[in-house]
């Protein structure tokens, strides 16, 4: 049976980035920059007061004694030509605004003497003070380093600020996910006591919404592969399909089955992991990535988190598609039995620098209770079995960064 690791990887090399389109710079808010771009302009545009008050030519500091004549007063956004002429000149002037030609310094208000349209400087001040320079944070043509960006408000910012409107970005995955089981339904249909909620389509959907992809939830495929195989014909229009359940040793396993009539290989089936040991991958028509992944809500959702969001993160231009961890200290004794990896479900807390790990009670599949209770996935190596004591420390992989704090 395949290792995790070497799942993950597989995928990863059999699947390519997807093509670009340009939208406006105002809609690009979680999308990726498919490339670098370059500044229109020059940050500052022009040389300018970081305080308000009076600009000089630091050179005269000497020989006025500190003492400059005002010539008048700059706001911001006035831009007409104002230029020391004579010796001992200065301009009031006020944040933001341009430096009069010939000045390169500018003295706060609360710092000078001002008397007579004379001020006096009261106190030692350096060359070039609360000037700001033309093009000191980015110049003409600079480029500016985004392409695999996933796009903040802060990027988005920047952008504007450089003078760029429309940006090319890396277009939306078409995904579609589908739940299948004859004891499922379809959440907000009436409840029914031999029947259970499908559960897994819409984490993995609102997993998939935090990337900008509003999966099609196809509900759920019952346990018919007949039925299942007719599928096949819409899901050629998506660039990558998920199913849950069906995927094991039942007689009824529907996914399992639909692919041997099929006749599609998988790359893999079942994985040396607990929880998810059925998670099965295929590529559909040699092109379209398939992940079949257990039906158990943990299994499905850890499964959804440490291969199919990597994988849809590199087909979407992540420059770092990879999950983050962490190492931290195990709070408590746990127990495995088989030689499968592990990735149990803790919690996750920074406490005076370091990162404690609690393990939730039970690590059973079906469990969802552990999701909830949990922010990260500890991994135990396979060949490990029997207690897991506590104070040992475990690489945890974060579903949610927050929460640790
Ligand atoms: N003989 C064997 N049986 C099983 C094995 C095995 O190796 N040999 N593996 C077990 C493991 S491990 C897992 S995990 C499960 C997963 O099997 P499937 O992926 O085929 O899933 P199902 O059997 O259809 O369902 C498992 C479980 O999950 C519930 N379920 C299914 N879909 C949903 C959903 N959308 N929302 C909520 N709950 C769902 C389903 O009712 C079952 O209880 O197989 C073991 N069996
Ligand atoms: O792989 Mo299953 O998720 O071990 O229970």
């Amino acid at each position: 049976m395949i290792n995790p690791f070497d799942a993950l990887d597989l995928i990863l090399s059999n699947v390519e980035e997807v093509g670009y389109e340009v939208i406006p710079v105002f809609d690009a808010m979680n999308r990726v920059a498919y490339e670098n771009v370059k500044s229109k302009v020059n940050l500052p545009g022009f040389d300018n007061s970081a305080m308000d008050g009076f600009a000089f030519k630091y050179e005269d500091l000497e020989k006025c004694n500190g003492k400059f004549q005002i010539q008048g007063t700059i706001s911001a956004g006035d831009f007409n030509d104002y230029k020391i002429e004579n010796d001992c000149e200065c301009y009031r002037i006020m944040t933001g605004a341009k430096v009069p030609e010939g000045a390169d310094t500018v003295v706060e208000f609360e710092k000078v003497d001002e008397k007579d349209g004379f001020i006096i400087l009261q106190d030692e001040i350096k060359r070039g003070k609360n000037v700001r320079k033309i093009g000191e944070d980015i110049k003409v043509g600079d480029e500016i380093d985004i392409k695999g960006k996933f796009l903040k408000s802060w990027d988005i910012s920047r952008l504007i600020s450089c003078g760029i409107f429309n940006v090319k970005v890396y277009r939306r995955l078409k995904v579609a996910v589908v739940a299948t089981g004859d004891e499922l339904l379809v959440p907000g249909e009436i409840p029914n006591s031999e029947k259970i909620y499908d559960a897994n389509s819409y984490n993995i959907k609102l997993l998939l919404q935090n990337y900008g992809i509003d999966a099609s939830y196809f509900g759920v495929a019952k346990d018919d592969s007949d039925e299942f195989l007719k599928l096949f014909d819409q899901f050629k229009d998506y660039d990558a399909v998920i199913s849950s359940a069906g995927i094991s040793f039942g007689d009824f396993d529907v996914v399992t089955n639909a692919f041997e009539k099929r006749g599609t290989k998988w790359l893999f089936k079942n994985v040396k992991q607990k929880p998810g040991k059925p998670f099965s991958f295929a590529l559909i028509d040699g092109k379209i990535p398939f992940f079949a992944l257990p039906g158990n809500p943990v299994s499905a959702f850890f499964c959804t988190f440490f291969y199919v969001l990597p994988v849809l993160r590199k087909m979407l231009g992540f420059k770092k598609y990879t999950n983050s961890f962490v190492y931290a200290k195990l709070m408590g004794n746990m127990t495995k039995k088989n030689k499968r990896f592990h990735f149990n479900r803790v919690s996750v807390k920074l406490n005076d620098g370091e990162f404690l790990a609690f393990p939730f009670r039970t690590q059973d599949s079906h469990v969802i209770s552990s999701i909830f209770f949990g922010n990260a996935f500890a991994v135990i190596e396979d060949e490990r079995v029997g207690e897991i004591p506590a104070g040992e420390r475990l690489k945890c992989y974060l579903y949610d960064h927050e929460s640790i704090f």
